[in-house]
């Protein structure tokens, strides 16, 4: 099965385009996990474990971020292990490692995720080339999702300016993988942020098929009405990413996994007007 159709499996089963994004804050791990565990690494991974236990009938997608494990030191990579092995059947995984090298390096990046790992998909920057992309582009089966429109202030940097006769370097960017996705086998998406939707309309015209990483509601203030009005006519399928709101929400409270599986069963349900365009 390809990339694509195993994420239209996974909207369709679980009934939504919802991504649960896994960015483990040592800070913000609830007070009942970390004095139950002795270890940094043993309270994120009960931590996370629980997070998938609450969410799990609410999303189609997690998205553990590596900047989050990778801060845990030499233990960060078995506890990423750990939790990406407990994340049910039938969900998509997407590691955020927002990867991009030389293609000596960037071979090892791609044998690391999509062999060592062997998650579904992660996420490259394009800051080096396109010729960077490279060693990621013969995984069958396999998707990853290219920076493409940002969801951060700095988006505005470069990938807003006028680029190559595109109204944006993100709608040039959205056009060469549009071109790259014709010769190869792994699937060719883009992130784009749900905080930039004034701009998105270009960038979604260059490469209409291609599948979406969408960050930036929840926390970050996005509008799921604007992503709503933007995403109407895309034909690749929309994971609308959502972490600190979910996987926090129950911060400070005794009742804390509740929390949780409420935040989480309000974003799916928030989310249902852009799901049912694209699961019937
Ligand atoms: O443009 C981007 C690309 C990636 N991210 C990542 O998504 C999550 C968002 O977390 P929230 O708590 O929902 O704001 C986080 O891992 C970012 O590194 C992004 O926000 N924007």
């Amino acid at each position: 099965m390809n990339y694509t159709e195993r994420l239209k499996d996974a909207l369709r089963e679980s009934g939504t385009c919802l991504c649960v994004g896994l960015d483990p804050d040592l800070g913000r791990i609830p007070k009942s996990v970390s004095g139950a565990y002795d270890t940094r690494p043993e309270q994120v991974v009960a931590f996370l474990k629980t997070v998938i236990d609450c969410t799990k009938d609410n999303c189609a997608a997690y998205k553990p971020n590596l900047g989050f494990f990778e801060a845990l030191g030499a233990t960060g990579l078995e506890v990423f292990r750990e939790v990406i092995d407990y994340i049910p059947e039938g969900k998509i995984v997407i590691a955020d490692v927002k990867r991009g090298d030389i293609s000596s390096t960037a071979e090892h990046y791609a044998k690391a995720y999509f062999e060592t790992f062997d998650v579904d998909a992660i996420t490259i920057n394009p800051m080096m080339g396109f010729e960077s992309l490279q060693p990621f582009l013969d995984y069958p089966g396999k998707g990853v999702y290219t920076l493409t429109l940002t969801s951060n202030p700095g988006a505005r940097d470069f990938l807003m300016k006028p680029f190559e006769g595109h109204e944006t370097m993100a709608a040039y960017i959205a056009q060469n993988l549009a071109e790259m996705q014709q010769n190869h086998s792994t699937h060719l998406g883009m992130v784009i942020g749900a905080t930039n939707t004034e701009n998105l309309s270009d960038v979604l015209h260059e490469h209409p098929k291609g599948n979406l990483l969408i960050p930036g509601i929840g926390a970050q203030g996005g509008s799921i009405a604007d992503l709503a009005k933007v995403l109407s006519d895309h034909k690749g399928l929309p994971l609308i990413n959502s972490s600190r709101s979910i996987i926090y929400a129950g911060e400070g409270t005794e009742d804390w996994q509740q929390a949780i599986g409420k935040q989480s069963r309000t974003m799916k349900q928030a989310l249902t007007s852009i799901t049912s365009s694209y699961v019937s």
